[in-house]
């Protein structure tokens, strides 16, 4: 498999450690693509995106002023929407739209992010989930078509978290059969949507519904905030960009005011409950919480998402390690390679073993995602409180570690991962916003730990637990765990430590209510335990998925890729052990000559997994013009590539910058 055809000659340390790899990479591709058909139907995008010469900048897209960057990202986007539009959906089914791999060749388009990337992310999705058939036909292929571009603005000023708080209302008028769209104070503003701001001439509101004047809670509406030919504001909407912001510096992130807006009432999203043209309300749900189901959607893609950026992170600083060499070992002799450093391995391997972890658990998440569908479909919502624990935790815990791994990697790469130009900054800033984004960390691990304490209260009444936290019915009565140093023995011990921290928050709010607290106080002041167990749950969970996931995947495979799979889910399961020792010590009988002997392992296992360091990164098959990377590209060469990019800076434009003659040298000469 030809991955990248470097134009230049390969680094030869790099094409040394490519020589070392002893397993087939292309088939570690096909496993993380889901199968060869797959990676041929990826490549396949990835030409057409990569064949028209649109997605290259002349000037980085870092060095233009803020409206040049948003200028020529909708430029870009629109090449690109028509691309996905008129060739790669014919590629993928209409209906797969929201195939990762389109989202992640636009990677190719822009550094930053897409301002369309909202209308195919939540925009779409939203129509998909919350519209009647007849309003699905009338909005959804306007919207796939790219007729109608749209955002998603359920976050304000003032309540991000709290959606019930939510402030703008949409108060129906039976006489017209409209629904007003209504700002009344400064925190109704709505506030963060990506694509608002300036690109989208529609957008999905969360409102307050009144009808004959009564509140109904949050609903949502299809708005058209713009006219279609001139994309002025319509009259009564206030809409504009909210400013710059760590990241997501080309996604125009917007602000919008009703005053007194009107909207036909078909324009109230429908599935789920309606207003009657009378002003009856009726709701159809079966479940309170189905006008919260984008964020599920998108909590679920969240996951794979993130095994994506931990492989791009990965890619370049393992490439960039084996280039890179530093420091004398011993006098006189040659500076060993960076990646040959045990730490450096540490901060490393653990990344690329992640990337497979969240990649096997996101498949499982999705598969369990569509069964809830399905049994929603025939009217059964009994399993969405499992699938919004699972979300919940998935999305909480894989952003905030795909977070810290990708600032190792920029540690990994010294100083000139500080550079803009190795991408590692861009990456970390995307990320970044996905904790706190479609629900904050703290929040959706509370929301899972809800969960897990009804669970536990019924397994410690006798009942049977769903299958995520069957776990519960074994280990409620166990007190320490008789440490068994296995593979299963460290996800049977994560288990415990799950039951152990979930059994303590019941007690701690058991003994606060008995004490004389109420409730919601007992809850309060125990909720950074709640945090933590929710955690230690949603851990269980991923080592328990990613090790049976990774056997089942891996059962046709040759043995040297079973192997280094293999190698991959233990130095996984052997890292989160060492990081939670104090959790072993706690719920389980582990010595610590036990953890002395796991350390020595785990030192081990890096050296073994060292020489296929490379080939990993290499299997992620992410070509250079994704990764954008001055230190992480296929040919490794970085120190030529760290130049020309420094000689795209504007201020290299000219060899005498003006402030030296106006200001500098008035300073020099005492003229100032
Ligand atoms: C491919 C991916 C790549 C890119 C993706 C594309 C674009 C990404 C770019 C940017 C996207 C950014 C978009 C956004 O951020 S949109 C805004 C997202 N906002 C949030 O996520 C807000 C978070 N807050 C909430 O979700 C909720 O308010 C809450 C914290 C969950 C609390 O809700 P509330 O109504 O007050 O409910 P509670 O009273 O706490 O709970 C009552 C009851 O309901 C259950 N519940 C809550 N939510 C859900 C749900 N979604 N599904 C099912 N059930 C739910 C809750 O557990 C509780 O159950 P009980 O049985 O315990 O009563
Ligand atoms: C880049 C970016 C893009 C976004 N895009 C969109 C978009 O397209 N559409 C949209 O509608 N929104 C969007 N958002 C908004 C986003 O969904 C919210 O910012 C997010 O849900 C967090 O809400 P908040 O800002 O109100 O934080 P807050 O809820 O104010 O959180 C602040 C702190 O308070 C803590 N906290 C809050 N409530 C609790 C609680 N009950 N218990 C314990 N701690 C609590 C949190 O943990 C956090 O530490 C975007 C945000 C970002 C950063």
């Amino acid at each position: 498999m030809k991955i990248n055809k470097p134009k230049h000659d390969v680094n030869p340390d790099l094409a040394k450690e490519r020589l070392k790899c002893n397993f087939n990479i292309e088939e570690v591709t096909n496993i993380i693509d889901g199968g060869k058909d797959k990676t041929v139907q990826r490549k396949k995008i990835e030409d057409i995106a990569l064949n028209n010469g649109a997605s290259l900048d002349e000037v980085p897209e870092e060095c233009l002023s803020i409206k040049e960057r948003y200028e020529n990202a909708v430029r870009k986007s629109c090449v690109y929407g028509n691309l996905v539009r008129n060739e790669m959906l014919e590629i993928t089914g209409i209906e797969n739209f929201e195939s990762p791999v389109l989202r992640r060749t636009a990677d190719a388009f822009f550094k930053d992010i897409s301002p369309f990337m909202l209308h195919l992310g939540m925009f779409v999705p939203t129509l998909i989930g919350q519209c009647t058939p007849e309003q699905t036909a009338e909005w959804l292929p306007k919207a796939l078509d790219m007729q109608i571009i749209g955002a998603y603005a359920q976050t304000e000023l003032g309540h991000g978290t709290f959606i019930r708080g939510l402030e703008t209302t949409a108060t129906y008028n039976p006489e017209k059969e409209e629904f007003v769209l209504h700002s009344p104070t400064i925190t109704s503003y709505k506030w963060w949507a990506g694509g608002l701001g300036k690109t989208a001439n529609h957008c999905v509101v969360m409102a307050q519904l009144y009808t004959q004047g009564k509140c109904h809670g949050t609903h949502l509406f299809i708005v058209k905030i713009r006219d279609l030919d001139t994309h002025m504001p319509l009259p009564g909407i206030t809409v504009g960009e909210i400013g710059p912001r760590m990241g997501f510096s080309s996604a125009d992130n917007g602000f919008l005011r009703f005053d007194h807006f009107r909207i036909p009432r078909e324009n109230m999203l429908m599935k789920h409950a309606k207003v009657e043209k009378d002003g009856v309300y009726v709701k159809s749900a079966k479940h309170g919480k189905l006008t919260y189901g984008t964020m599920v959607f998108i909590r679920v893609t969240l996951v794979s998402e993130m095994s994506f950026n931990i492989s791009k992170a990965a890619t370049i600083a393992i490439r960039y390690s084996a280039v890179r060499r530093q420091t004398e070992l011993r006098p006189n002799e040659p500076e060993p390679q960076i990646l040959d450093y045990p730490t450096q391995q540490h901060k490393l391997f653990i990344c690329i073993a992640t990337a497979h972890a969240f990649q096997l658990t996101s498949c499982w998440l999705w598969n369990t995602f569509q069964a809830v569908l399905a049994d929603m479909k025939k009217g059964n919502v009994d399993t969405l409180p499992e699938l919004h624990a699972l979300s919940s935790c998935l999305k909480a815990v894989s952003t905030s570690d795909a977070l810290s791994h990708i600032e190792q990697c920029r540690f990994a790469c010294g100083g000139h991962g500080y550079m803009l130009s190795s991408n590692l900054p861009f990456i970390y800033s995307f990320v970044a916003a996905t904790r706190t984004y479609e629900g904050d960390y703290t929040v959706l691990l509370l929301q899972t730990a809800r969960f897990l304490v009804k669970a536990s209260e019924q397994a410690e009444a006798g009942k049977k637990l769903t299958q995520t936290v069957s776990y519960l019915n074994r280990t409620a009565n166990a007190d320490r765990l008789n440490w068994d140093n296995t593979h299963e023995g460290i996800i049977k011990s994560f288990q415990v430590i799950a039951a152990g921290k979930i059994g303590q928050c019941v007690k701690s709010i058991r003994d606060r209510t008995a004490s004389g607290m109420d409730y919601e106080d007992a809850w309060l002041m125990t909720t950074v335990q709640l945090v933590g167990a929710a955690e230690a749950h949603c851990r269980a969970v991923l080592l328990n998925t990613y090790w049976s996931e990774m056997r089942k995947i891996t059962e046709a495979s040759s043995a040297d890729v079973k192997k280094v799979m293999h190698q991959l889910a233990v130095l996984y399961l052997m890292y989160w052990a060492l990081e939670k020792t104090g959790d072993l010590l706690k719920y389980s009988s582990v010595s610590k000559k036990d953890l002395d002997e796991l350390q020595r392992r785990y030192e081990e296992l890096l050296a073994e997994l060292r020489p296929n360091a490379v080939g990993l990164v290499d299997a992620f098959d992410l070509r250079d013009e994704i990764l954008h990377s001055s230190l992480g590209s296929y040919d490794g060469r970085v120190y030529e590539r760290l130049i020309e990019e420094a000689h795209k800076s504007p201020l290299n434009d000219e060899p005498v910058n003006q402030s030296f003659h106006k200001y500098t040298k008035p300073l020099m000469l005492g003229k100032l």
